[in-house]
């Protein structure tokens, strides 16, 4: 057994000690992406904590409940949005947020500006707050060097993020980031309060054996999805048809499709034919982690990093995962639009 300074350093990696790792490799860097990237730790865990009380709610006064000094608490994706901006304000490294909570960006006054624009969904999910399943916070980075902010600096496409992530409260607290160069997951340990490395450099499974798709949607898809969905379910290649799981909480069924491999969709359909997901803060940071990992994201039409949204808000159907499953679905696609 290596009982050397060095194996002990890599055995035990804390998420901040990961990002002074990567910084050492840019004498350039001040340190500020380190700083910023704390205080995204910093709201994760507040968020997380607020998860883990959610359910006592009722008994203790949380989420829109009335607390024992008699004030109105806020809801959790309420929290968690005030979390997030006040934690990213005071980092001082930012100068545009984004949040799925507020209609408008948030810009940050210049006397406390940096150089970074994050993009995010503080609750993701939260639709599954009162049955304890797993949500979570997704966010993603992009850089604004040598000029005034505007609007226009995060209406970018999703390949000109510098680094994404998201956090989730499950069974355990996880968070998975990748800063460009990989995706590695990070695991709270409660009692330490540290997020460590326990998920080194994951890649995505060539292919999968899960599908996962809100098939409730069905009877409004389009030609190429219901025969996707079909064909996973009735394979006629003498291949087994494919297991489907479905959360409803983007975090979990994406961490699932990371980890196992196969296909996570969320396609457009006669009702809402851009889908559901939001570009900016759902699509882009998944997708980023998925290429990173080696799989791919499609739009039904192009690579989804290529999106360059219009608005903060914008939506796109999504095809994300292992990279032959999304290989087969952008097959079916392509075949569609030559048919026409
Ligand atoms: O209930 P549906 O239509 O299947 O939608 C599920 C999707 O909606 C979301 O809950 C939307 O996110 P928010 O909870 O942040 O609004 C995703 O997490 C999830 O993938
Ligand atoms: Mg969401
Ligand atoms: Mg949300």
């Amino acid at each position: 057994m290596d009982h050397s300074a060095d194996a002990h350093r890599t055995d035990l990696m804390t998420i901040t000690r990961f990002v002074l790792n990567e910084q050492s490799k840019h004498p350039e860097s001040r340190g500020d992406f380190t700083i910023l990237l704390s205080h995204i730790v910093l709201g994760c865990k507040f968020v997380c904590s607020a998860v883990s009380k959610a359910g006592l709610a009722k008994l203790i006064g949380l989420a829109g409940e009335t607390n024992v000094q008699g004030e109105e608490q806020k809801k959790l994706d309420v929290l968690s949005n005030d979390v997030f901006i006040k934690a990213l304000i005071s980092s001082g490294r930012t100068c545009i947020l984004v949040s799925e909570e507020d209609e408008e960006a948030t810009f940050v006054e210049p006397s406390n500006r940096g150089k970074y624009c994050v993009v995010f969904d503080p609750l993701d999910g939260s639709s599954n707050i009162d049955c304890g399943v797993s949500i979570g916070t997704i966010f993603g980075i992009y850089m604004v060097d040598g000029h005034d902010p505007t609007i226009e600096d995060v209406l970018q496409p999703g390949k000109n993020m510098l680094a994404a992530g998201y956090c989730m409260y499950g069974s355990s607290c996880t968070l998975v980031l990748s800063t460009g160069t990989g995706v590695n997951g990070f695991t709270l340990d409660p009692s330490l309060g540290e997020f460590i490395l326990t998920h080194p450099d994951i890649k995505i499974p060539k292919k999968g054996k899960i599908y996962s798709v809100n098939e409730g949607n069905a009877k409004n898809w389009d030609g190429p999805t219901t025969k996707y969905v079909e064909k996973c379910k009735f394979p006629k290649d003498g291949s087994s048809p494919k297991s489907l799981r479905y959360i409803g909480s983007m975090v979990a069924d994406v961490h699932r499709t990371l980890l196992y491999g196969g296909i996570f969709l969320y396609p457009g359909d006669k009702k809402s034919p851009n889908g559901k997901l939001r570009v900016l803060y759902e699509v882009f940071p998944m997708s980023f982690l998925m290429e990173q990992a080696g799989g791919q994201a499609f739009t039904g039409k192009i690579r989804a990093l290529d999106l360059v949204p219009k608005k903060l808000h914008e939506r796109s159907p999504i095809f994300l995962g292992s990279y032959d499953d999304v290989e087969e679905i952008k097959a079916l696609y392509a075949a569609e639009a030559a048919a026409k």
